[in-house]
């Protein structure tokens, strides 16, 4: 399975942490940067990331910023991308077993990195529901579908 990964300057010591848990762990990770702790702006990152979802180059992703919301924010705008701020481990299950969430956004500056380990790891594990989650889930795709 290939992640895609992406952070602005508040998510970058993050986001190699997560690299290297990830690495470990057998996953193959696309990083679309970025590469040092110097200011830049989360939408160019969130933009990889969606684009990389978007032509199946990888079937998750995983963005940081400093809270997390500018990159949900962003990652939201592309069809097909579902993005799920999650702050811990119970919301980090349900955004995948019940939104089907193909996007975690983490907060760099809100997380500390045992957490953040965990709140992936979880996420990674836990697998969408369907049933009554998918016809909610189709739903969200249909609108999607309505306003193109
Ligand atoms: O949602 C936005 C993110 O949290 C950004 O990481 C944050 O706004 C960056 O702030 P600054 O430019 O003050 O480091």
């Amino acid at each position: 399975m290939k992640i895609a990964i992406g952070a602005d300057h508040a998510g970058y010591h993050l986001k190699e942490k997560i690299k290297e848990f990830l690495i470990s762990r057998g996953y193959q990770v696309i990083d679309f940067g970025t590469d040092s702790a110097e200011s830049t702006d989360y939408p160019l990152f969130a933009r990889e990331v969606a684009l990389a979802i978007q032509r199946g180059e990888a079937q998750q992703g995983i963005l940081i910023c400093g809270t997390g919301i500018g990159m949900c924010i962003t990652a939201n705008k592309f069809k097909g991308v579902y993005a799920a701020l999650c702050t811990n481990e119970y919301m980090a299950k349900v955004s995948r077993e019940h939104n089907n969430a193909n996007v975690l956004c983490l907060g760099g500056r809100v997380l500390g990195e045992e957490l953040a380990l965990s709140i992936v790891s979880t996420w990674l594990a836990s697998e969408f529901g369907g049933g009554r989650h998918k016809r909610r889930v189709d739903l969200i795709t249909k609108l999607e579908e309505d306003m193109c």
